[in-house]
């Protein structure tokens, strides 16, 4: 884990409690990512999902713990960062190319206005922008189009790590599984590595490569990281016909709805480090008869 592209290494957070103590949000949390793989990260509201993403983004520092990214410790903000916030963070006087242009202007400095603009271009297409919409100002576009223009612009900086935070969450569904697919399609041409905050158990599944699963907080900690067995390329409508769908879906549910609280709040030992336990479930013949349906393996 120490190794890996993205290495979360015993990340503690602690808050004033209002009351001239504190309160521990999470403690010791270690985990790694890989390059180029998709996790999202779901639990109840106030575990520190958002918190975690921060410290991702340099946007905040930990109490304690640090995270390394290409074996550097993450000070700051930084163009190899990307975030996409809900709610789009366009600069509202620019149009929709210009705000991508912006920012690959800033990451390429070498390249020319031309080959700033194709490439913009290239991306705003690849999530369905193309033609008189890609000229419009934020204001003249549907929240779903700007939704995508924020999505375009992350991908376009072509950052190592790519940080959602709950995009989609302002969108109604039909839009949502469009600019799911859309997402996939973008992410899926490149080597970038995608940490993305969810409260959609579905959307999840049809995304991640891994699911990081957090305990309620205070005192939260990411428990499990459950692999997604169902093969790439994704269809909404295809993934729900695979065996594995429902038993994964049933585990994330079962957990989110009753062992995220059961294991909440629990005090570590000092010098403790919480590592999640790796589930891996697969129902496909490929899994082999004698393998039990449910895999729990501590990594
Ligand atoms: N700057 C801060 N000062 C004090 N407490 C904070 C601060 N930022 C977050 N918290 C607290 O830390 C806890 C975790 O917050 P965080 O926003 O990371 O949770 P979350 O899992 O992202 O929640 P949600 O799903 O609702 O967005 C919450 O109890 C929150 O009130």
């Amino acid at each position: 884990m120490a190794n890996s592209f993205l290495s979360i290494e015993k990340l503690t957070q602690r808050y004033p409690d209002g009351k001239g103590g504190e309160f521990t949000v999470f403690e010791n949390a270690s985990f790694g990512i890989e390059k180029g793989e998709f996790v999202c990260i779901l639990g109840h509201s106030g575990c520190g999902k958002s918190t975690i993403m921060n410290i991702l983004a340099g946007l905040s520092e930990p109490t304690e713990g640090v995270v390394k990214m290409d074996g550097f410790a993450i000070s700051g903000p930084s163009l190899d960062r990307g975030v996409v916030f809900q709610n789009y963070s366009l600069l509202p006087w620019l149009t929709a190319l210009k705000n991508v242009t912006f920012g690959v202007a800033a990451r390429f400095p070498d390249w020319t206005k031309k080959k700033v603009e194709d490439h913009s271009i290239a991306f705003l297409d690849k999530v369905g922008l193309s033609g008189d919409a890609i000229h419009r100002k934020p204001s003249q576009l549907s929240g779903g189009m700007r939704q995508r223009v924020s999505i375009a612009r992350a991908f376009a900086n072509e950052p190592k790590l790519l940080l959602l935070d709950e995009p989609f969450g302002a969108l109604d569904a039909l839009t949502r599984g469009t600019i799911q697919e859309e997402l996939l399609k973008v992410w899926s041409g490149t080597d970038q590595t995608v940490f993305m905050i969810t409260h959609d158990i579905d959307e999840a599944i049809l995304l991640a490569d891994r699911i990081l699963l957090m305990t309620n907080g205070p005192l939260a900690r990411v428990a499990e990281s459950v692999e997604i067995t169902i093969p790439r390329p994704r269809l909404r409508t295809d993934i729900v016909e695979h065996p594995n769908y429902y038993a994964i879906r049933n585990h994330l549910v079962q957990f989110l709805g009753k062992r995220s609280a059961e294991l909440a709040g629990q005090v570590s030992a000092e010098g403790e480090t919480h590592s999640p336990e790796t589930v891996r479930i697969d129902k496909t013949e490929h899994a082999g008869d004698a393998q039990p349906l449910l895999q729990a393996v501590k990594t």
